[in-house]
């Protein structure tokens, strides 16, 4: 008889920590990630700290991933649509941050689709 303690992750949720890492792979590979790659210099963007309550960016959520941070899929895309939340929150649409925001983001839920299905 197989024993039904969960002595390891289910599988399902081991194929799901594979697509986060993919797509996650994919967003810093991506030409418009470069404001996204690392946290925002708190000291060198002056307003920031104030303005965004909860800062996130690429490498925090891959940070999170390996450690196993991520519990349920729900999670690592509140994450990943945080770091463009904020975004569209402290950067005017029209702003060279601004714009690689809305790509980023419009590059993500596709990505995020066809990886569903
Ligand atoms: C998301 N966000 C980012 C900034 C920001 O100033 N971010 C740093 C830009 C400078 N960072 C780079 O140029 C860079 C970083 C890593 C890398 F691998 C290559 C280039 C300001 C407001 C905001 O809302």
């Amino acid at each position: 008889l197989v024993s039904c303690t969960k002595r390891t992750k289910t599988p399902k949720s081991e194929l799901a920590v594979c697509r986060y890492v993919l797509l996650l792979a994919e967003l810093e590979a991506h030409q418009d990630a470069w404001p996204f790659l690392r946290p925002v210099k708190l000291k060198s963007v002056p307003g920031y700290k104030k303005i965004i309550k909860k800062p996130m960016d690429f490498f925090t959520i891959k940070e999170k991933l390996i450690n196993n941070m991520y519990l349920n899929q729900e999670n690592f895309v509140i994450d990943v649509n945080l770091v463009f939340d904020n975004c569209q929150k402290f950067n005017e649409d029209d702003s060279e941050i601004g714009r690689a925001g809305h790509r980023m983001k419009r590059f993500f839920d596709k990505r995020w689709t066809e990886l569903l299905h």
